[in-house]
């Protein structure tokens, strides 16, 4: 059976039956170091495009830019269904975003997008959002961590709390404070989540994995869902009693994501329309918004501090492009993206080097088809590898090395950088998440000296072989600049 399935799918190695290639998985793991290595040593034997056996499941991998181009963008109607099996469908159940398909995906992403947008996603008040939280977390800092002249703090809190309630604003019209218990919880909860995050919580059977025989494995996994997922339901049942005693009142379609869904879920009972809005699914989208908003762009912003500690003169050149512009009287605006090349060469540089997703999420194959010119066959799981794609020694020279000059000097190596992956499901937050790095970094470096707290930490990842590739872990000091 499994040589026969073998022949309609992809060159890759030779799997066994029931263990897959977990063998030859494990035995060049511990030989190479990290999964993207892994990966990159099955692709040189295999090619751009390879099969990998997971246990029982074979599951497809894509490690170039034009494959990726030619099935997601071209052929998007046989790429764009997700394969949602494991934990990314605990509690959602194909509802949400990310884990949903069909009618229900479309209703629920054309949705959220429209309503961030008119938050404010592409247009000012975004950027307004976003400068309000990061004045409001350094005078904060300022007040709790002034040491010696400078702020010093751990880099992975303070960006957690920034991004944490700039996203938690969008949604909710709330912030997280420094001595938020809620926050903690959360955020220690998820941390413990993914030290014990392995392959089965992405293939299994989510319900294998909820099942009582793995409950002394996944009770860690599950805990910041559950967590994240209860803090949603409180807060919906307090703003749906607000609204009935009238101390919150929604006017002009409401001030936030959760004003915009009550406003739908009355329109859809008054107009007495078949929907699927109602509180549950409502919990569900928050959820979903939270989890792929807060830890994506907090953690890219820690890899990127990590690089600017190892690289000050990428630093100096940033500062100076900055001060030029503004002549240090004001703070960086979206609008200045056309005028600032390094800056922008500066993230994208990031973005490459953090590229967050070790592995990323899968599509689910809606027909038999031909992939670079070889067969693959209904139902199998495949992805677009970007921690291949941007890792490519062809495509980007000495990929380790941290150079934001690669992307001045060849314009063409932009489109091949896809941190938000491509297609129909690609990032639903992209132009947030790209809006709060430029203006975060950007004003970061403006208005503060770095210097590390001890020796500057390695640019490398805590967890080569877990889903998140994890930031190193370091403390930082903010020296305010006169200008
Ligand atoms: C640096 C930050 C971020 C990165 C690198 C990132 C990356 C990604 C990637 C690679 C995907 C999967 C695409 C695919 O299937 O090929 C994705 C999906 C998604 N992201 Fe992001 N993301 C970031 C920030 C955000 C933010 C801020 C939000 C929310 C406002 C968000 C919401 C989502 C959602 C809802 C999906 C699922 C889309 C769907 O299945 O239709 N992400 N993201």
């Amino acid at each position: 059976y499994q040589w026969k399935k073998c022949q309609k799918l992809p060159k890759g190695p030779t799997p066994l039956p029931i263990i897959g290639n977990f063998h030859q998985f494990v035995y060049h793991g511990i030989k190479l170091g990290s999964a993207v290595a892994v990966y990159h040593h099955f692709e040189k034997l295999y090619g751009k495009v390879f099969t990998l056996w997971m246990g029982p499941l074979p599951t497809v991998y894509i490690s170039d830019y034009d494959v990726a181009h030619e099935s997601h963008i071209k052929r998007a109607n046989i790429f764009s269904k997700r394969f949602a099996t494991g934990t990314m469908n605990y509690i959602r159940n194909g509802r949400g975003i990310i884990a949903s398909n069909g009618e229900f995906w479309q209703e629920h992403r054309r949705f959220a997008l429209t309503t961030l947008r008119n938050f404010g996603l592409g247009r000012n008040i975004m950027e307004e959002k976003i400068m309000e939280e990061y004045r409001y977390r350094v005078a904060d800092y300022k007040k709790t961590h002034f040491k010696n002249g400078a702020i010093q703090v751990h880099a992975g809190t303070f960006f957690d709390l920034l991004v944490g309630s700039i996203i938690n604003q969008l949604l909710i019209s709330e912030r997280f404070e420094q001595d938020d218990k809620e926050f903690d919880m959360i955020k220690t909860a998820l941390a413990e989540g993914l030290e014990n995050f392995g392959i089965p919580d992405i293939f299994l059977q989510t319900a294998v994995l909820d099942s009582p025989l793995m409950a002394w494995r996944q009770k860690k996994i599950f805990k910041p869902f559950d967590f994240v997922y209860d803090v949603t339901k409180r807060n919906i049942a307090k703003r749906v009693k607000e609204v009935e005693n009238g101390e919150h009142v929604i006017e002009d379609g409401g001030n936030d994501f959760m004003d915009a869904y009550l406003v739908k879920i009355q329109k859809d009972q008054k107009d007495g329309v078949k929907t699927t809005f109602n509180y549950e699914t409502m919990a569900i989208d928050i959820f979903d918004l939270w989890q792929a908003g807060q830890e994506t762009t907090s953690t890219t912003l820690t890899w990127s501090f990590s690089c600017f500690l190892n690289h000050p003169e990428v630093v100096r050149k940033l500062r100076t492009e900055l001060i030029n512009l503004t002549g240090g009287n004001r703070h960086i605006g979206l609008n200045d993206r056309p005028d600032t090349p390094y800056l922008n060469a500066v993230c994208n540089e990031v973005q490459r080097v953090a590229s967050i997703l070790n592995i990323n999420l899968f599509r689910l194959i809606e027909e038999d088809t031909v992939i670079d010119g070889q067969p693959l066959s209904a139902g199998t799981a495949v992805t677009t590898q970007l921690s291949m794609l941007h890792t490519d020694n062809n495509v980007f020279k000495n990929p380790m090395e941290f150079n934001p000059e690669r992307f001045i000097t060849n314009n063409n190596l932009e489109k091949t950088l896809i941190p938000f992956g491509i297609g129909k499901r690609s990032c639903l937050g992209e132009s947030l998440a790209r809006a709060e790095l430029y203006l975060i970094i950007a004003n970061l470096i403006l208005d503060f000296d770095i210097e590390p707290v001890g020796s500057p930490p390695p640019i490398k990842t805590l967890n080569p072989f877990g889903l998140l590739r994890r930031p190193p872990i370091y403390s930082i000091r903010f020296k305010p600049i006169q200008h």
